[in-house]
């Protein structure tokens, strides 16, 4: 698997070894189309759960969605390759599964993240769904070990206290970092809150680096 290392130095492909089967991870430099591209989509994922809307309509919006997919389906590409996840420089990375925030900082004494909860992820009364912010916290955590120079590793449990609700479109503020390691294990612990610096949840994670090879 690995090329060849020059001058005694770690190949890109050994230090991959130490990655599990977790694949090659390199940033995309997609056209200026894409991020734009992500944004309506990300629009689109707000008004899919937010309309009431007559079925001409709803008919029209099918055919449409349906010609778009047909459009995109042939550019499908593999874990690793697929531009969206890889672009730093987009919020979520490009990716429309990451919640739409923008890395602040990433360096081995953490990561701060910014941004907002938008009417996709709405749970009830006005707030953030309970179910999205381990996700905001499961990115972080796994930002975090990599901006300490770990190699990509799996979260083993992550506990969330929910403080207080997560409002929808209002900026916040997520900061995670390493409490400790002990070989293999990371133990990790991150904040959210708003500019203000209320905490609205917080949540401590154990990510365990993985095995040449292991899945
Ligand atoms: C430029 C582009 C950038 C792109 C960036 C891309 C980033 C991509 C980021 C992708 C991020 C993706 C993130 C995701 O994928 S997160 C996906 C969700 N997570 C999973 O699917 C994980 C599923 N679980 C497993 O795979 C295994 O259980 C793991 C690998 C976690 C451990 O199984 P393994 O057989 O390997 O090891 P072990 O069982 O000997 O355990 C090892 C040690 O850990 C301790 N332990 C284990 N579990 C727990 C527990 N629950 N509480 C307390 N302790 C626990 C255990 O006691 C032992 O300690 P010790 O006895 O040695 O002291």
């Amino acid at each position: 698997m690995s090329e060849q290392a020059t001058n005694g130095q770690t190949s890109v492909d050994e230090e991959y070894e130490h990655h599990g089967g977790f694949p090659k991870f390199t940033a995309a430099t997609p056209g200026p189309n894409f991020g734009p591209f992500i944004e309506a989509m990300r629009t689109l994922q707000d008004l899919a759960v937010s309309i009431d809307a007559p079925d001409d309509v709803l008919a029209e919006a099918r055919a449409q969605a349906e010609a778009l997919a047909a459009l995109l389906a042939p550019y499908e590409a593999k874990e690793g390759e697929a531009t969206g996840g890889r672009v730093i420089g987009l919020p979520g990375r490009g990716s429309l599964l990451m919640l739409p925030w923008m890395i602040e900082k990433f360096d081995a004494e953490g990561v701060r993240s910014r941004g907002v909860f938008r009417r996709y992820h709405l749970g009830g009364n006005a707030a953030a769904h309970g179910g999205v912010l381990p996700l905001l916290f499961d990115d972080i955590f796994g930002m975090t070990v990599h901006a300490a120079g770990r190699p990509i590793s799996r979260t083993a449990y992550l506990h969330i206290n929910y403080r207080k609700v997560t409002p929808l479109n209002v900026p916040l503020v997520i900061e995670g970092r390493v409490d400790r390691v002990e070989g293999r294990k990371a133990f990790v612990s991150a904040r959210l809150t708003d500019e203000a610096g209320t905490l609205l949840a917080d949540s401590d994670a154990l990510m365990v680096q993985l095995l040449p090879g292991q899945q």
